[in-house]
């Protein structure tokens, strides 16, 4: 059984209240949410007071994905603004240790996520202060891509690199999540996954949230 996080990236925008408090009610064990700044990935979603006004509603932790360029301007600003956990891209952070350890100063969780074409090995010397690794299991950008089969020996790398070494991390994996590649996705060592297309678009998003979360 894995941990689930919707992302609100797939809900309605235009009932976003409505939409977490059918998060708040189902199994869901946060909610996540995507920042994009049409930078480092094509696409824009949206930014600081979206993510208070989802703070304001959500009672789930708020695991926050920035997909931004220079995070380091904004950690503040999104931990004021009600993160939970803060994950950077590896690919957008030239000093990942002094961002790693600023989020923690901050009181948030830590947490890198890898690009489908970046190896697990690149996260080495980071892995002991990290609450959380983010495994890319689409090219970041959009929501509602098809899920690259390569994630799950990514995952399963790092589960071996975790009971080497003892460290606390959790492994969550983000794109093209569905019933069809949750189970392997757990029995590979994922312990959080992301689903916002089958969730938001499934006829009873309430009852998908609870098979994901049955895996
Ligand atoms: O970070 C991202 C996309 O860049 C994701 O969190 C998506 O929002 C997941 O959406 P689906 O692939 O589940 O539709
Ligand atoms: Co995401």
């Amino acid at each position: 059984m894995a941990e689930i996080a919707p992302s609100i990236l797939a809900a309605d925008f235009a009932n976003l209240q409505r939409d977490i408090e059918m998060l708040n009610a189902s199994e869901a064990d946060y909610i996540h949410v995507d920042i994009m700044d049409g930078m480092f990935v094509p696409n824009i979603s949206f930014g600081i007071p979206v993510c208070e006004a989802i703070h304001k509603h959500a009672r789930k932790p708020l695991d926050v994905h920035l997909m931004i360029e220079q995070p380091d301007r904004y950690l503040e600003a999104f931990s004021k603004a009600g993160a939970w956990g803060l994950t950077v891209h590896y690919e957008a952070c030239p000093h990942l240790h002094s961002t790693v350890q600023h989020i923690r100063q901050l009181g948030v969780q830590p947490g890198v996520a890898i690009n489908p074409h970046t190896p697990v090995e690149a996260l080495s010397e980071i892995l002991p202060d990290l609450s959380l690794v983010l495994v890319m299991s689409v090219n970041p950008g959009f929501g509602g891509q098809k899920f690259i089969e390569n994630t799950y020996k990514k995952v399963a790398t790092l589960k071996a690199l975790k009971e080497k070494f003892g460290y606390n991390f959790k492994i969550e994996v983000d794109g093209g999540v569905n019933l069809d590649n949750a189970a392997s996705l757990i029995q590979n060592g994922a312990d959080i996954l992301v689903a916002g297309s089958f969730v938001f678009g499934s006829a009873n998003p309430t009852a998908t949230i609870a098979d994901l979360k049955n895996k």
